[in-house]
């Protein structure tokens, strides 16, 4: 089961990346399973010792029915014989306690390492993947990677391997050793193994489709579920509690009646399997059986009874199988869906590795296209001098964001080239880039640490003294120390904080950063009145004396802007100074005046220019 480069990586999400990077192995260095190889041959040479040890004391209670019960008859008693078979038999069952233990112990240190060195193995290539992949699909991703996938191998290692070979052995040791104790009775012991093995496809028929359904169903319902707790606060707001719950009422109902159709499809013949491998009836068919035999004088009466038992061993663990090859379906997907993320194309690393001269910033003819199909950019050009402002403007869906985050290399340009310092950017190390360019989305994203740490994370050696400076300047210090302790206080625990101070928590990180270039997000979406006037302050400070590319919503916050980019679909349509393009009466004009008229009562004094 050694994970291929075909897996389909689209499982994952091949996106943003798509064909630009450097393809990671497909599992990481080597195999998934390449830690714990040793392992697993271990858990397979066990599980096969103990089940071969399983079956001794079934061969022992035939050979001691031969050793004993001709005593009855009045024949003498080979002693020695009975205390070898019994000897044999205690050692056997000993054996397979052992063989038992030491597999079970086997499967769980290497089912604990398998999971440490996937989940390392997910954490390096997510080191890797463009910055771009975190944009979407993201935490979900990340989290069925880690949770469901990584479990699904768990089972494969911790139980399914020993309980197949368990399935398997068994049954089959069984088999020869009752043929080799009584043939005919060994005919008989396969009729309920052939009724399983002919009845078990019709109960699977079509398995594979309805897996995948019932699967759907699940995931339908989950999904609504999630809706709708989320959605509670909302939907009740509205007054929609009825329609959203009926929705989800929809999601339940359909999802009962398609586990009621697969239970009531598989049922009868679920029952009859249960019937003909339970061990009750196969020791009754086995005994009446082996008296017909007996009978009919082709069987031995010595034989029936320990005969019968041997017998048992052939269906018993075959109702593991069924279960078993859940845990294997589960792990082959899983281990398609890691290859598939493994095999994401990474960050390309610089061939010439550069350090950027200056904070300028330069777009040359760019072109980019998320799909690879609808270009979102094109023909992108500019330059931003350093210690300059420039604002990038345009309706929703234009492109500014995309165009903002090419920058810090979250995706890579399809043609032409974003240079930092002259430095193409694909040719600055990571961590250089990172230490060049600053930025603050919208998307805040704070960690479950303390205040400090969150601030500090760019700069994990700044000092205390530091850290409140950055605070200070991105006017969130004081909120911070209201807190009851103060910078210490952890995100989501202690500190929560409203969307508007969140940003600002991040704004103080990019000030600690200090980069010579910010890119950043000036909308205030989630502030109230007080925290967007205290972010657009701490935002002015953030861009004092560097390059400063901003998506500007708010056409005042930009009059001063050194030069205005107006994007329309994908393209800049005009450029210019504020009052060069509100003097030549285009596009921008346009907007200024629409901006205008509905901000007439905000706008700050001077800026109606
Ligand atoms: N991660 C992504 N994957 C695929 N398509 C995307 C992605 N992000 C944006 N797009 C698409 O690219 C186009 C440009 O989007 P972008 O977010 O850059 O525009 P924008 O001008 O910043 O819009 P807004 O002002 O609404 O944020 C849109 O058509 C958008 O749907």
């Amino acid at each position: 089961m050694s994970p291929g480069a075909d897996a389909p990586a689209a499982e994952v999400g091949s996106g943003p990346a798509r064909g630009k990077g450097r393809t990671a192995p497909a599992d990481g260095e080597g195999g998934f399973f390449d830690p714990v190889r040793g392992s697993l041959a271990g858990i397979i040479l066990l599980s096969l010792i103990g089940a071969v040890a399983s079956i001794v004391p079934f061969i022992a209670i035939v050979e001691l029915a031969r050793a004993v019960l001709p005593a009855l008859s009045g024949a003498p008693i080979d002693a020695g014989r009975v205390w070898i078979v019994v000897a044999v038999a205690v050692g056997a069952l000993l054996v397979s306690f052992v063989a038992a233990f030491a597999s079970g112990m086997v499967s769980h240190l290497a089912d604990a390492e398998l999971q440490l060195s996937l989940r390392r193995s997910i954490i390096r290539h997510l080191e890797r993947l463009p910055l771009g992949w975190f944009d979407r699909r993201a935490s979900g991703t990340v989290r069925k990677l880690v949770e469901n996938d990584v479990v699904a191998l768990h089972q494969l290692v911790a139980h399914a391997i020993q309980d197949v070979i368990t399935a398997v052995a068994v049954p089959l040791i069984s088999l020869v050793s009752l043929f080799a104790v009584q043939w005919q009775l060994a005919l008989a012991a396969l009729v309920p193994l052939v009724v399983t093995v002919l009845l078990y496809p019709l109960m699977m028929r079509g398995g594979e489709e309805k897996y995948a359904q019932y699967e759907q169903a699940s995931e339908r319902l989950a999904n609504a579920t999630v809706e709708f707790v989320q959605g509670i606060a909302v939907v009740k707001r509205f007054g929609q509690v009825g329609r959203s719950h009926r929705r989800y009422r929809e999601q339940q109902d359909g999802y009962v009646e398609f586990v009621g159709t697969w239970t009531r499809d598989t049922a009868v013949i679920f029952t009859i399997i249960e019937i003909v491998t339970s061990p009750v009836v196969v020791l009754l068919w086995l005994l009446a059986a082996g008296l017909w035999l007996v009978g009919a004088g082709a069987a031995d009466p010595i034989d029936v009874l320990p005969g019968a038992l041997l017998g048992l061993g052939l269906t018993g663990p075959l109702m593991k199988l069924g279960n078993s090859a859940q845990f294997l379906r589960n792990a082959v997907k899983a281990q398609q869906s890691l290859t598939g993320f493994l095999a994401l194309p990474t960050v390309p690393r610089p061939t010439t590795p550069t350090t950027p001269a200056s904070g300028s910033v330069e777009l040359v003819d760019v072109g980019f296209s998320y799909d690879g199909e609808h270009r979102v950019l094109d023909e992108i050009g500019a330059t931003c001098p350093p210690g300059t402002v420039t604002a990038l403007v345009g309706a929703s869906g234009s492109g500014k964001s995309t165009l903002a985050k090419l920058v810090p290399r979250f995706y890579d340009v399809d043609t032409g080239h974003v240079a930092i310092g002259a430095a193409d950017v694909r040719e600055v190390p990571t961590a250089e880039l990172y230490r060049q360019v600053g930025f603050v989305f919208q998307d805040v994203q704070l960690l479950r640490a303390s205040l400090r740490d969150n601030i500090r994370l760019t700069r994990p050696d700044a000092s205390d003294e530091e850290v409140e400076r950055a605070a200070t300047a991105a006017q969130i210090h004081d909120r911070i120390l209201r807190f009851e302790r103060g910078y210490d206080s952890v995100v989501g625990d202690d500190a929560n904080l409203s969307g508007g101070e969140a940003q600002r928590v991040t704004i103080a990180r990019a000030l600690l950063a200090d980069a010579p270039v910010l890119v950043l997000d000036e909308a205030t979406a989630f502030a109230d009145p007080d925290s967007e006037s205290a972010i657009q302050a701490a935002l002015s400070t953030l861009a004092v004396k560097r390059t400063v590319l901003v998506i500007a919503h708010r056409l005042h916050a930009i009059v001063g802007a050194d030069q205005i980019l107006v994007l329309d679909e994908g393209r800049i349509v005009e450029r210019g100074t504020h009052a060069e393009l509100v003097a030549a009466g285009g596009r921008f004009a346009a907007m200024w005046a629409d901006y205008q008229s509905n901000h007439a009562r905000t706008l700050p004094e001077g800026a109606e220019s």
